[in-house]
């Protein structure tokens, strides 16, 4: 774990003594946006044309914000457009790192690099921050686009149907945005990004804070789900995706490895359900990688699991009918 400064790379975890002891994430940095004809993002990023062939996702099966993009990918059928790297599930002090062949890990297609930070710096040699996966990168101008999964998954709802080889439905529909970015925001802050502020927290306050708030925000989604089908109503949205990629690793990963254990997924019946429905739509089941998730979480965050013991359970069955 590390991260460039002025293109440098250095090995250092987490700041959390400038924040008592919280968790705080940081904005990605590159926001340009892809979209069909070229034109700026809808706040004004900068735009670029959607090509099939041009665009290359870099990607961890670990990390629920790249898997949203593997989903969109896959939903939309657009494997032949836009091609993807798997960076290897371990990292540590090189941050994440090319190293084929393990649990889906593949090589560096484009540059052949050893480093996910090398990828960085190509496309800002003076780049200064985290170096997180997702990344799209755009082999023309030889520069990332964006690495901000939310920003990602939107420019593969829409940009890209020229090429789309599946009939989806819009994920991002007009009328219900707003009722989504109500949703996302709860689910952002409390479960999303919640299991992390209980996983890094290093006080019990923060800990416990963040305990409470993620799971004040399932209990309140599993109400919400005695009212209507899915999260923004009875149209399945990017809303329920974006929950998704959290539900799934939950038990197997956040419920012991970042201590969320006062209820597991299977305990919640409608948030259960919603998690089996989303796994088996199609093209979902081909994008998870139980065993790398399990091998990424526990093997690399050495402060949290020392022996980097790899639990064995739970056993769960996401192919179980989900009646809804
Ligand atoms: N806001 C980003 C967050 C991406 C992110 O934090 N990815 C994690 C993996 S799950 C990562 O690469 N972390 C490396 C680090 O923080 O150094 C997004 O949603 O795309």
């Amino acid at each position: 774990m590390g991260k460039l400064v002025e293109g440098k790379w250095h090995d250092v975890w987490y700041d959390t003594k400038s924040s008592d002891g919280k968790f705080q994430r940081k904005d990605a940095q590159f926001r340009n946006w892809v979209s069909a004809d070229g034109s700026d993002g809808p706040n004004g990023e900068k735009g670029y044309p959607a090509e099939s062939g041009r665009y290359h996702l870099y990607v961890n099966l670990a990390c629920p914000w790249a898997h949203r993009t593997l989903i969109f990918r896959s939903l939309k059928g657009l494997q032949d457009a836009i091609s993807v790297s798997v960076v290897h599930w371990e990292m540590k002090e090189n941050g994440w790192e090319f190293r084929p062949g393990d649990l889906g890990s593949t090589e560096d297609h484009l540059h052949g690099f050893d480093y996910a930070y090398q990828i960085y710096t190509k496309a800002d040699p003076y780049y200064t921050g985290r170096v997180t996966v997702p990344i799209l990168w755009d082999k023309k101008e030889q520069t990332i686009i964006s690495n901000e999964s939310s920003e990602i998954i939107r420019m593969f709802n829409s940009s890209f149907d020229a090429f789309a080889k599946n009939d989806t439905p819009d994920f991002y529909p007009l009328h219900l945005r707003e009722e989504i970015n109500k949703v996302n925001e709860l689910v952002y802050h409390n479960i999303n990004n919640g299991v992390y502020k209980n996983g890094f927290a290093t006080t019990q306050t923060a800990y416990e804070d963040a305990y409470n708030a993620l799971f004040d925000a399932m209990d309140q989604l599993e109400e919400l789900l005695n009212q209507q089908k899915y999260l923004a109503g009875d149209q399945l949205t990017e809303a329920d995706w974006r929950l998704f990629t959290t539900l799934l690793r939950f038990d197997p990963v956040y419920h012991g490895h970042f201590k969320c254990n006062k209820k597991r997924v299977v305990d919640y019946p409608n948030l259960w359900a919603l998690t089996r429905e989303l796994y088996q739509y199609p093209g979902v089941a081909e994008t998870v990688n139980i065993p790398h998730i399990k091998a990424h979480y526990y093997g690399s965050h050495g402060t949290i699991n020392p022996t980097g013991i790899i639990p064995s359970g739970p056993e769960l069955d996401f192919n179980a009918p989900h009646n809804r």
